[in-house]
């Protein structure tokens, strides 16, 4: 089950950009501020038009499916972690079974336990942490099991040791057959977990390839215009600047 956006230009945000996703592995969109990363993914997502071109879910154009479908095959985490309703996590993460009409313990249980936060199941969910808001919301994604994964910024607010179980979680449903596609700034975390990583640069599509490649010290003096240098071994790898 292919996620593929085709000829994808969006005024101002993306210019023909053209990608096809596959199931079973992590991609990286990685990029400078302002590059149309985010754009990019809500647009995978279907939750931005997608101008002159077209995002497809197999051969399915995206904006066709019905909400609900699209809702049980596609989670996405927006950017910006905001809960509106001051209800129980548990409750909120229970939200991610809406789309599969039920409330199944298991996959709320599961991503509970994948997002560590067991222990806060009964607080409100508006009296929580930056970091504990995040994994919360993760977890309603997750609480869906869609066959594919989007998220913007996922470790962005997490401590170290979440983020490398996050990851790991990630790899595990990528290794289920789960695509998952996400939005780092932390070129490392990209560089060590990603199979993929799709380098946007002002609206186009600047590299895409094989971690090494895509985020060669020469991409990066080019797109970030900073000085780097990779250090360590392949998979533990470490960015230092020259
Ligand atoms: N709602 C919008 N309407 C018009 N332009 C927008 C809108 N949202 C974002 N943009 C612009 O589109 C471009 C891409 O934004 P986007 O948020 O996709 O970038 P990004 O790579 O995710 O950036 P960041 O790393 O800062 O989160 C930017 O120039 C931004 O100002």
């Amino acid at each position: 089950m292919r996620l593929a956006a085709a000829q994808l230009s969006i005024a101002e945000r993306l210019d023909r950009v053209s990608l096809i996703l596959e199931p079973g592995t992590i991609t990286a969109i990685c990029g400078p501020n302002g590059a149309g990363k985010s754009s990019l993914l809500e647009a995978l997502a279907g939750l931005l038009p997608a101008g002159d071109g077209a995002v497809f879910l197999d051969r399915q154009q995206i904006a066709a499916l019905p909400l609900r479908e699209r809702a049980r095959r596609i989670g996405y985490l927006p950017q910006a972690h905001e809960i509106a309703w001051d209800v129980p996590v548990r409750s909120l993460v229970e939200l991610g079974r809406l789309p599969h009409g039920d409330r199944l313990a298991a996959p709320v249980d599961a991503a509970l336990d994948a997002l560590d936060i067991r222990d806060l199941e009964n607080r409100r969910a508006q009296s929580l942490s930056g970091g504990e808001t995040a994994r919360v919301l993760l977890a309603r994604v997750l609480a869906s099991e869609p066959q594919w994964i989007l998220a913007d910024e996922p470790l962005a607010a997490l401590d170290i040791a979440h983020q490398l179980s996050l990851l790991k979680h990630l790899r595990r449903a990528a290794q289920g057959g789960a695509g998952v596609v996400l939005v780092l700034h932390d070129l490392a975390h990209a560089m060590n977990h990603a199979d993929r990583v799709v380098v946007l640069d002002r609206g186009v599509v600047a590299a895409d390839g094989a971690c090494e490649d895509a985020l060669d010290q020469q991409v990066i003096e080019r797109v970030w215009k900073v000085p780097v240098r990779w250090i360590g071994e392949p998979r533990h790898r470490a960015l230092v600047s020259r």
